[in-house]
Order: C-alpha cells, then sequence, then structure tokens
C-alpha cells in the first residue's frame, strides 16, 4: 500500500444534468476545485494531491479504466454503455434514470420480441447490441446525439432507447414504455491499479463523499429547556445516538443538542415550544463521520 502523498486525477463531466450536482458534491465535501478559466480542462484544488479533469460524461468510464484518470464521477449506464472494466465505489444517489425501449402510443409493438426488423434510435448503442441480443431480436440501430424521442415522428425510427425520469419527455412526444433495460445513478468510479497503489488517498476522499450523503437530509438543532422540562423535551427528539445535554451554569437550564431529520423540523419545533424548549436553533449540517 502506498503512502498518502499519492497524487490522484478525479474525472468529473464538464457539463450536462449531473455537473452541478458534482460541483456540489465537490464544495460540500471541501475538496474546492480552483478554476481559473471557465473552460479549463484540468484543474488543481484545495488539496495539492487531488487534480480534476472535465470531460463528457460519456469519456469518463474509459479515462478511468485506461489509467488517464484514477477515479471519476458519472453516471452507472455510461459504464454500461462503454462496458469499461473499472471499480464501481459509491452510489451517490443522484442523477436517477431509467434507460427504456419505448414506442409511439398508437404503435401494435407490446414487447421485444415485436420489434424483429425494425428500426431504434438511441444513443446508447453498446447497450441496445447486448439488448437485442439476448432477446435474440435482430434490429437496425439509428444512433442519435440528443433529442432521441423525436425520432419517431420525424419517421426515422420504430422504437426508442432512452433515459428517463420524471416522464415529462416521454409523455410530450406520446411515448409508451414497452421494456426497462436498465436504472442508473451517479457513481464514484475507480481504476484496478491506483486502488492498489493509491488505495489510502482514494479512501480519503470516498470518506469526504459519504460523509456529504451521510449528512444529507439531517439539520443540527440546538435549544435551551428548564431542567423541570427536560423529559418532555427528551421524549420529542428522534434517536440518532440520543442528544447532547450540557448545564448552563447557575440557570437552572440545560442546552439540548441533536441530529434530526430535515422531514422531522417544522413540526418538532412547534412541539418543542409547546414543551418548554426556548432559544431553537437549526442548523445545516455539511457532513457527517460516525
Ligand atoms: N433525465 C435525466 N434525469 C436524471 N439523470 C439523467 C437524465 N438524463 C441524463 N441523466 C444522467 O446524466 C448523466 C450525464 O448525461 P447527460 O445527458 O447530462 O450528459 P451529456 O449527454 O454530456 O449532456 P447533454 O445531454 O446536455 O449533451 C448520465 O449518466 C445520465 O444517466
Ligand atoms: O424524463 P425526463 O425528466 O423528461 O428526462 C428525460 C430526458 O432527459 C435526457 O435528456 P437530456 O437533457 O440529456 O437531453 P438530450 O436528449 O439532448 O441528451 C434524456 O435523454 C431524455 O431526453
Ligand atoms: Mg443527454
Amino acid at each position: 500500500m502506498m503512502s498518502t502523498s499519492s497524487k490522484i486525477r478525479l474525472a468529473i463531466p464538464n457539463k450536462g444534468r449531473i455537473a452541478e450536482p458534482i460541483n456540489d458534491l465537490m464544495n460540500r465535501s471541501g475538496i474546492h476545485i480552483q478554476m481559473s478559466a471557465s473552460r479549463q480542462l484540468i484543474a488543481k484544488t484545495v488539496d495539492p494531491q487531488i487534480e480534476v479533469l472535465f470531460v463528457r460524461p460519456i469519456d469518463i468510464p474509459e479515462y478511468v479504466a485506461k489509467g488517464v484518470a484514477d477515479i471519476g464521477i458519472t453516471g452507472i449506464d455510461m459504464v454500461a454503455e462503454r462496458g469499461s472494466d473499472v471499480s464501481i465505489m459509491l452510489d451517490l444517489k443522484f442523477g436517477s434514470a431509467r434507460l427504456v425501449l419505448a414506442v409511439p402510443e398508437k404503435s401494435p409493438v407490446q414487447s421485444v420480441k415485436d420489434l424483429s426488423g425494425l428500426r431504434i434510435a438511441t444513443e446508447f448503442p453498446g447497450i441496445c447490441r447486448r439488448y437485442f441480443a439476448d432477446a435474440g431480436v435482430d434490429v437496425t440501430l439509428i444512433e442519435v446525439s440528443g433529442a432521441c424521442e423525436a425520432a419517431p415522428q420525424l419517421g426515422v425510427a420504430d422504437a426508442i432507447v432512452d433515459l428517463t425520469s420524471s416522464g415529462t419527455t416521454l409523455e410530450i412526444n406520446k411515448l409508451r414504455i414497452v421494456d426497462e433495460i436498465i436504472s442508473s445513478t451517479t457513481n464514484v468510479i475507480a481504476n484496478h491499479e491506483s486502488l492498489k497503489e493509491k488505495h489510502e488517498k482514494i479512501e480519503e476522499i470516498l470518506l469526504a463523499f459519504e460523509s456529504v450523503i451521510a449528512a444529507k437530509g439531517q439539520c443540527y438543532l440546538m435549544l435551551n429547556v428548564d431542567k423541570s422540562k427536560l423529559d418532555d423535551v427528551r421524549r420529542l427528539i428522534p434517536g440518532l445516538g440520543g442528544p447532547t445535554i450540557m448545564d448552563i451554569a447557575g440557570s437552572g437550564a440545560v442546552a439540548v443538542h441533536a441530529v434530526v431529520p430535515h422531514v422531522r423540523v417544522y413540526q418538532l419545533i412547534n412541539q418543542l415550544k409547546r414543551a418548554g424548549a426556548r432559544d431553537v436553533l437549526v442548523l445545516d449540517i455539511t457532513r457527517m463521520v460516525r
């Protein structure tokens, strides 16, 4: 195992749907990117051992497989499309989408078997070839690089294989799902050799990302309460290691601190006030390491 002095190159998307959430993850995890120009392809970070490479999400799996980057962040669909030999390290749980086979609402097609001899438009030729081969169905693939849902209306395809998340694009283009091929989220992937040689540093980065995911949806609640009412307040505060209780010197009151889920806060504050809590503060948690 190598020391923590290993340099790491991290490949992340330069554009597209997941670029912004990944940038947010980098900031929250404390690995701030230092950009000197907006179209910069390689950037330094606050950690002199971590350098960032900005590339297209579809190219990240192969850059990582070939060792151009040690680790990368991209959709699991991109890894499947390229068939890249990388280690899947961490599911970041955003960028959720399903890759589906869809046909015009009025099409007679009911299953993949009905597509024999027909034309399929897709941005995912790799996944499609394997999918139709597994199904034993011979089709013609029409490769497009966006706006795939328009292909049936334009008369260039009989069906499409494309991503859907909210379902809006399928609905607007009057398309019906016939099958789900894969579901995808944004993941951290790693090069096999880098994992052996730079294990400690990669683990350090993963821990930083995990701590951001753990903190998501949680907030830090602080309040003061007279000791006589402490039991009522304690009963209201949900788990997560139980509240921390500290004496406020000479006041007959205590300070109570606890980590609580965001979704509980609105109701909880009212209940706590009724139970005698005062000076309530709710703070965002950026990172949480257990
Ligand atoms: N509708 C969506 N909802 C959630 N995630 C999506 C959606 N569309 C794409 N993604 C995910 O975003 C990642 C990058 O795809 P995206 O289409 O944003 O990149 P791109 O093709 O480089 O950008 P663009 O389509 O703007 O040219 C993929 O892993 C994909 O699964
Ligand atoms: O279910 P929805 O929420 O409507 O999302 C689905 C759309 O999102 C993606 O398009 P993207 O924004 O990447 O544009 P593109 O078609 O040019 O790739 C995908 O290719 C679909 O077209
Ligand atoms: Mg796209």
